[in-house]
């Protein structure tokens, strides 16, 4: 962990993209469909972060923990997918300093890849709306394998794409999954304050820093 990383794992959603403008459209919309009252972007944000599945179930009951009916679900679920689908990235928007953090880490020479737990078939064409997908060696979607974050199983598959030991590894997030994962796997972990985290400071999971803006990674890589 004290060593120079040679990669790098970036999480999507409250990292590199402010993602809730339209994962709450959706949300509110899909309720609306439903015949139900809309919850606002403050109460979705806290519900982000563990894919797009769990945050649907999370808005039929209103909570972070718990389930919905079957029946409630499957008649939500294909209604959220089909809103999300055309509204990916309409609203959302890349954080304050991003562009340069990129440009910064891929000058460096580091291998960078990109590790989600939003489902791929929304992952891709976001991280290509928003300009960014080139930057990444490879993409480890919230589905391309059958376990997701806080399982450490997508980071380290990333890391064997790149041949790079957890040593030479790490991520940057902004959710205790992301915390989690990384100390599973090894790696060390900065996050961004300005995440979600289902409304918890990051700082209580004490990753390895916490930072305000990718520009910082220059002082501290
Ligand atoms: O909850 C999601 O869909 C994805 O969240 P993540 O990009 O922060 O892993
Ligand atoms: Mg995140």
């Amino acid at each position: 962990m004290s060593e120079k990383p040679r990669m790098i794992l970036i999480d999507v959603d409250g990292t590199l993209v402010d993602s809730v403008p339209d994962l709450a459209w959706c949300v509110d919309e899909m309720m609306k469909a439903l015949g139900r009252e809309p919850w606002g972007e403050t109460r979705v944000r806290d519900w982000v972060g563990n894919g797009v599945e769990r945050l649907v179930r999370r808005a039929l009951i209103g909570q972070l923990d718990g389930e919905p009916s079957d029946e409630e679900f499957d008649k939500a679920y294909p209604v959220f997918l089909e809103l999300y689908a055309e509204n990916t990235s309409k609203r959302s928007t890349l954080y304050p300093g991003v562009p340069e953090g990129l440009d910064y880490l891929r000058d460096q020479g580091y291998s960078l890849g990109c590790v989600t737990n939003k489902a791929e078939q929304f992952t891709l064409p976001l991280l290509r709306d928003l300009g960014i997908e080139d930057y990444f060696g490879i993409v480890v979607a919230g589905d391309t394998l059958p376990v997701k974050k806080p399982d450490p199983t997508p980071l380290l598959y990333a890391a064997e794409f790149f041949g790079a030991g957890p040593e030479h590894s790490l991520m940057i997030g902004d959710s205790k999954s992301d915390v989690k994962a990384a100390r599973a796997a090894g790696f060390r972990i900065i996050c961004m304050s300005y995440g979600y985290n289902h409304g918890e400071d990051i700082r209580i999971y004490e990753p390895d820093q916490v930072i305000d803006s990718m520009v910082e990674l220059r002082d501290l890589l």
